[in-house]
């Protein structure tokens, strides 16, 4: 479905007055990637891993300065304007859409696809009745809630059959209803019609459970490929303790003193990575000792694919787990 081979993107340095400007930066730096027909595969990292520059170049809306990339058995290289017939792409932000109502962008995209009049408003209605939008049909896409605008814009990405989907944080800002409707019509459409869905996320429990394989990014690379499960096998051994205090932590126990060297520390929690017997052992320490009573709460998890980050080598702390 789509191949891409060593693909190089750098943004050029920018002078400003007074050393206000900024270095170049090499977002993309030799990116390979095999998507296959009929998957739903995602980009995982945190902020400024490269996710978004990847897409764009994806979809024809940005060049890259080397490497390839081959859609459908098209050279989006040499011509990028093929992607519009190929892929339907929701960016991160919200578009020039946003003046009409929701109604209206759903059909002018159908219509800018190259649908008649009334296949383009039979199809606007049926997609804002799968995602639920019919009572928004008449209102500005600017006029409505992050939530409502991201789904709206979803709806109009959807319309006119578009054999790869590619989505830029979809669900950002959209309550759990909203997401499920997301995920639901993703999935329909795979279902029915083959469709290829490429998903960018820092979201790890959303990946871990839309994803058939995931390429998992950091600055500018691809770090690991694989399915959810595959990834997480490689730190299946270990388990993620979680400890929360209910003010300083017990400092004064060797034993916690000894855990605060390994611990990621994020206020009043420490995060743990540990192999399941040492966790095991751990776990009675914190318990069984004077260090309970400072303990507020504590969990214990099997590893998520923001562990597998973690283990790979991973060092932004942008992935998000809710
Ligand atoms: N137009 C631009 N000009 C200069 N630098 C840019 C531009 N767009 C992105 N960058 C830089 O390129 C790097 C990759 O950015 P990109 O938007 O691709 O990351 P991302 O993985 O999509 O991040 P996020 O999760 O925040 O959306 C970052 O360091 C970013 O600051």
């Amino acid at each position: 479905m789509a191949t891409v081979r060593g693909l190089v993107k750098t943004y050029p340095a920018v002078r400003g007055r007074r050393g206000a400007g900024s270095p170049e930066v090499r977002a993309n730096d030799g990116i390979d990637l095999d998507v296959r027909g009929g998957e739903i595969f995602g980009l995982l990292g945190p902020n400024g891993a490269g996710k978004s520059t990847l897409v764009r170049q994806l979809t024809g809306l940005l060049r890259p300065d080397a490497g390839a990339i081959d859609l459908l058995g098209h050279d989006l290289v040499r011509h990028p304007d093929r992607a519009s017939r190929l892929v339907g792409y929701l960016g991160q932000e919200s578009s020039a859409l946003d003046e009409l109502t929701v109604g209206l962008a759903a059909e002018t995209t159908g219509r800018l696809r190259g649908m008649d009049v009334a296949t383009a408003r039979a199809e606007r209605d049926h997609v804002l009745a799968e995602l639920g939008l019919e009572g928004l049909a008449g209102r500005p896409i600017k006029r409505l809630s992050g939530g409502q605008r991201r789904l709206a814009c979803f709806a109009a990405t959807l319309v006119g059959d578009r054999p790869l989907l590619v989505l830029d944080e979809p669900t950002t800002g959209m309550d759990p209803v909203a997401r499920r409707a997301v995920w639901a019509a993703v999935d329909r459409r795979r279902a029915e019609r083959g469709v290829t869905v490429l998903l960018v996320t820092h979201n790890v429990i959303e990946a871990e459970t839309v994803l058939d394989r995931v390429a998992v990014m950091d600055g500018g690379r691809v770090i690991a490929c694989d399915t959810p499960a595959g990834l997480k096998a490689m730190v299946a051994d270990e388990v993620r303790l979680d400890l929360v205090w209910r003010d300083q932590p017990p400092l004064a126990v060797p034993a916690i003193a000894a855990l605060r060297e390994e611990a990621a520390v994020s206020g009043r929690r420490w995060t743990l990575r540990l192999p399941q017997a040492r966790a095991r052992t751990v776990v009675a320490e914190v318990t069984g000792g004077p260090a309970f009573a400072a303990l507020d709460d504590f969990t214990l998890a099997t590893p998520s694919l923001e562990d597998v980050y973690l283990a790979l080598g991973g060092r932004q702390k942008g992935l998000v787990k809710a």
